[in-house]
């Protein structure tokens, strides 16, 4: 069964494809699987081919309203192919998958529009009232209210960071997909942001999505853990420590064990 995924149409002609984007409730595979209850997202089968290529390969995922997810997998198993897919980014899937909510993406790169200011990226394509008021509001919540006439180029990484979380969260997202967002900032800015994160998703209780390389990130933001392997979703972690997370914490230490090991990593280094 192909999911029929509809091309966002509320984005005006010149926004690249990539910028956060509305999708409207039940916008999805209108014959999928209907989600459980409290569902926010239900994928079921999902199957995503490249050619001869099968990179997702009948996928089920539950997403629960306001839960953080981390996804783990090795390079090339699939991860940003499945956001893409969760944002209606992709026309190709095979499968069911529903979000009950808006969905908003911030990637690795901010992906500001460099020729509009900051508050008028955050304005671009929102459907809402007051988009000005309620950019403004989110740039004061990242921090950002004195920069909201700046050029994105003149920002730093950890500014341009944080205006594209506030470019997602202007939309005030049921669904919150993050593509590995910090991994090109430094430690200390990295720091930041992970509490900013961790703020914003108390404040707004959007659930999140979260891809990333770093073991250690999923095991201090996320609830729950997962790891993409052969297609599929291939371990699953439930994070009980309460937060704020210290990663010397002996549940996050065993943890932390059992996911490198999933992820092929031994001490010595990949297998
Ligand atoms: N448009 C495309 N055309 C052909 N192959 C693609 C396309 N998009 C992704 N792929 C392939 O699908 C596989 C999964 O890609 P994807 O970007 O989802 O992996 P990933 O897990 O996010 O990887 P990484 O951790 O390296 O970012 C890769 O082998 C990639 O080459």
């Amino acid at each position: 069964m192909a999911a029929r995924v509809p091309v966002p149409v509320s984005v005006p002609a010149d926004v690249p494809v990539d910028v956060p984007v509305d999708v409207p409730v039940g916008a999805y595979a209108p014959d999928a699987v209907h989600p459980a209850e409290a569902a926010l997202a239900t994928v079921r089968g999902l199957t995503r081919r490249f050619g001869d290529r099968t990179v997702l390969d009948g996928l089920d995922l539950t997403i629960e309203r306001g839960e953080f997810v981390a996804l783990l997998g090795r390079s090339g198993s699939g991860k940003s192919t499945l956001l893409r897919a969760l944002a209606g980014l992709d026309e190709e899937i095979e499968g069911g998958l529903e979000v009950d909510g808006s969905v908003a993406v911030a990637f690795q790169e901010p992906r500001l529009v460099p020729w509009k200011r900051v508050r008028d990226n955050l304005t671009l394509g929102l459907a809402a009232p007051d988009p000005a008021g309620r950019a403004d509001a989110a740039l004061a919540e990242v921090g950002l209210a004195d920069r909201a006439r700046a050029w994105p180029l003149t920002l730093s990484g950890g500014e341009a960071q944080r205006a594209s979380l506030a470019r997602a969260l202007v939309r005030d997202p049921g669904l919150l997909l993050l593509d590995e967002p910090f991994s090109a900032l430094d430690a200390l800015t990295r720091i930041t942001v992970h509490r900013l994160v961790l703020d914003l998703w108390a404040a707004h209780g959007p659930a999140v999505l979260l891809v990333t390389h770093d073991v250690d990130e999923a095991l201090l933001l996320a609830d729950r853990i997962l790891v993409l392997d052969g297609g599929r979703v291939a371990h699953e972690w439930t994070v009980t420590a309460p937060r704020p997370r210290h990663r010397d914490h002996p549940a996050l230490l065993t943890l932390r064990a059992a996911l490198l090991s999933a992820l092929g990593v031994t001490p010595e280094g990949p297998a």
